[in-house]
C-alpha cells in the first residue's frame, strides 16, 4: 500500500483561508432531570447563538421512556434541531459538551439522569471514529427518540451508512414515544 498521501486530494476540514464547505448538521436535544421544557429550550437558544451556524429547522418535542439507564429513569422530553454550520466537526462536539457543562449536566454513570443531552447525530456526510467522537451517532438510527422527531422536520434527511430518516422512522420501536402537542421550541 502506498502511504503517501495524494496531495490532489485535500479533506475540506484541512484547509485554510477563507473556505469551507457548508454541512447540513442534526443535532439530538434530551433532558430527563429538572425543569425538561427549559432545558430544551435554553439548549436551543444556546445552539442558535452559536457563530458560523444557522438553523434551518426545530422538531416538535417527543416523550419516551429512558432507554437504557438505571431502573426508574425519569421519562425524556426530545427535539431534534437541523442546522447548516461551516464549523469543523470537532468544534460542533466541543460546542454541544460546553452546552451541556452550562445545563448543570453532571456526568455519573453512563445513561444516568441528566439535565440535558447535546448530541451530534450528523455532521454532514463525515465519517469518524475517534475514541470520544463518533460520527454518524452510533445509535442514532436505532432510536426513535431521534428519528422521529428529526423525520417531522426533514424526512429526506439520511445517516450515512443507515439510510432516509423518514424510512428509518418507519422501523425502530415507538411503543412509548408520544408528540408532546401544544409546546413548541422557539429561538428567543
Ligand atoms: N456524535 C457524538 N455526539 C455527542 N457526543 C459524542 C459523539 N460521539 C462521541 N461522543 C462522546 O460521548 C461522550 C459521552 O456522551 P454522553 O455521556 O452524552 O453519552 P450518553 O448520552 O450517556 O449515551 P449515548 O452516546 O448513547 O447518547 C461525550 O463526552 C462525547 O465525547
Ligand atoms: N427516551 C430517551 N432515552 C434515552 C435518551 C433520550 O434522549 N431519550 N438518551 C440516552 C443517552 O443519550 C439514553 N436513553
Amino acid at each position: 500500500m502506498n502511504e503517501t498521501p495524494n496531495p490532489h486530494i485535500i479533506d475540506a476540514d484541512t484547509l485554510t483561508g477563507g473556505f469551507r464547505p457548508i454541512r447540513r448538521v442534526v443535532v439530538a436535544l434530551g433532558s430527563n432531570l429538572g425543569d425538561r421544557v427549559a432545558n430544551l429550550q435554553g439548549a436551543l437558544n444556546a445552539v442558535a447563538d452559536t457563530p458560523d451556524l444557522e438553523v434551518v429547522g426545530v422538531s416538535p418535542v417527543y416523550e419516551s421512556a429512558a432507554v437504557g439507564g438505571p431502573e426508574g429513569s425519569p421519562d425524556f422530553l426530545n427535539a431534534v434541531v437541523v442546522v447548516d454550520s461551516t464549523l469543523h466537526a470537532r468544534t460542533l462536539l466541543e460546542r454541544a459538551l460546553a452546552i451541556e457543562d452550562a445545563f448543570g449536566r453532571v456526568r455519573t454513570e453512563p445513561g444516568a439522569p441528566r439535565t440535558l443531552d447535546v448530541d451530534l447525530v450528523v455532521v454532514g456526510d463525515k465519517v469518524i471514529e475517534e475514541d470520544d467522537f463518533v460520527l454518524p451517532h452510533p445509535r442514532a438510527h436505532e432510536r426513535a427518540f431521534v428519528v422521529l422527531p428529526w423525520a417531522s422536520v426533514d424526512a429526506d434527511g439520511v445517516i450515512p451508512g443507515q439510510g432516509r430518516v423518514g424510512d428509518l422512522a418507519g422501523e425502530v420501536d415507538t411503543t412509548t414515544i408520544t408528540r408532546v402537542h401544544g409546546l413548541e421550541l422557539r429561538i428567543e
